[in-house]
């Protein structure tokens, strides 16, 4: 029997610490404590690749490029994207390869610089809705969107963020070097929900200035990677009903048809727990056998023991 197959999609916690600065060297401390988690699952025997986030680190360096636009070009918005991909993974890599080293596992681990198609004529085009960068106070916000003709919004309770297009993701262009790779290797990839990018009808990529949900992403991930386990990593040990109300409900088990009538219910922050039930919905349902998991990094490896997180299946 093969072993278990899990796609491992890290949130934002993952990488920063909100109590740290926002800087390389503090996100290389973060991915150190984040590979120590991922490390276990692996030891225990899953299969595993990592997909991770990008929205605080695409939106910092499109403010670096714009800010040094007198000294050197800016850089396009799916270059951003790749230059986001290319320094988490190298974060990554370094700290999980020690953290594997560490428990005498010697498996290589390497960054797949992924680009993943979307349709030009995708609806998210007209209607940004991905919260990137920093946060801002309403007043910053409202003088962005003048200055600059960013599009913001409310992010969640938690303040003011520029937000940009998150179309859906068709087709993972780099597929093949992923399942090359998948038996030797830990390959960390469509970092960022990947570089999005647009097919031409002469068969060529064009990047485009958007980013893709990385929850979406690892689904997609998975379901090419025929994994068992759809692991979505975040803040919360557990999805509820009611979030933050006096009856909120913290859920162990989400039948698929339950999860999608407390998706209409509402139940779910639109940019943040939403298009995580929504992926692990997809998986659910993709084939029979699969589920998928929403739990904290620090309770991963409990939640594949099945004594933690929720559960989403069939
Ligand atoms: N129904 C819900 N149950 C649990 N958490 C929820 C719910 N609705 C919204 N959330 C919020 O969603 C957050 C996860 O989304 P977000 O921080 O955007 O994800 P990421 O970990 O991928 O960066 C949780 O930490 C929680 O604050
Ligand atoms: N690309 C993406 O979904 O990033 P975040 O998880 O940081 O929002």
């Amino acid at each position: 029997m093969r072993p278990t197959r899990v796609v491992v999609a890290l949130g934002g916690n993952a990488l920063e610490d909100k109590s740290m600065p926002s800087t390389a060297e503090a996100q290389l401390e973060v991915v150190k404590r984040t590979s120590e988690y991922i490390a276990d699952i692996s030891l225990a025997g899953y299969e595993i690749a990592v997909v991770h986030g990008n929205g605080p680190q695409v939106g910092r360096i499109l403010l670096a490029t714009e800010a040094a636009k007198d000294v050197t070009p800016p850089m396009p918005f799916d270059v951003c994207g790749a230059m986001s991909q290319g320094y988490i993974g190298y974060h990554i890599q370094q700290a999980l390869k020690f953290a594997l080293k560490k428990r005498g596992k010697n498996i290589p681990v390497a960054t797949v610089i992924t680009q993943v198609v979307v349709d030009k004529d995708d609806e998210a085009f007209n209607n940004p809705t991905k919260p990137i960068g920093p946060f801002y106070t309403e007043e910053e916000a409202k003088k962005l969107a003048e200055e600059k003709g960013y599009v913001v919004k409310e992010d969640a309770g938690r303040g003011y963020r520029r937000v940009v297009p998150s179309p859906l993701p068709k087709k993972i262009v780099e597929i093949d070097t992923i399942k090359t790779l998948w038996d030797t290797t830990i390959a960390v990839t469509c970092g960022g929900g990947g570089i999005p990018v647009i097919e031409k009808e002469d068969g060529s990529l064009e990047g485009v200035a958007a980013v893709i949900d990385k929850d979406l992403a690892a689904q997609r991930l998975a379901e090419d990677m025929d994994a068992d386990i759809l692991l979505i990593l975040t803040e919360v040990e557990k999805v509820a009903i009611n979030f933050n109300k006096p009856d909120q409900k913290s859920l162990d088990h989400m039948s698929v048809e339950e999860a999608l009538k407390y998706m209409e219910e509402g139940h779910f922050a639109p940019g943040s727990m939403l298009p995580k039930v929504k992926a692990a919905v997809n998986f659910a349902k993709s084939k029979p056998g699969r589920k998928a998991i929403i739990t904290s990094l620090y309770k991963a490896k409990e939640a594949l023991d099945g004594i933690s997180g929720t559960v989403i299946e069939m």
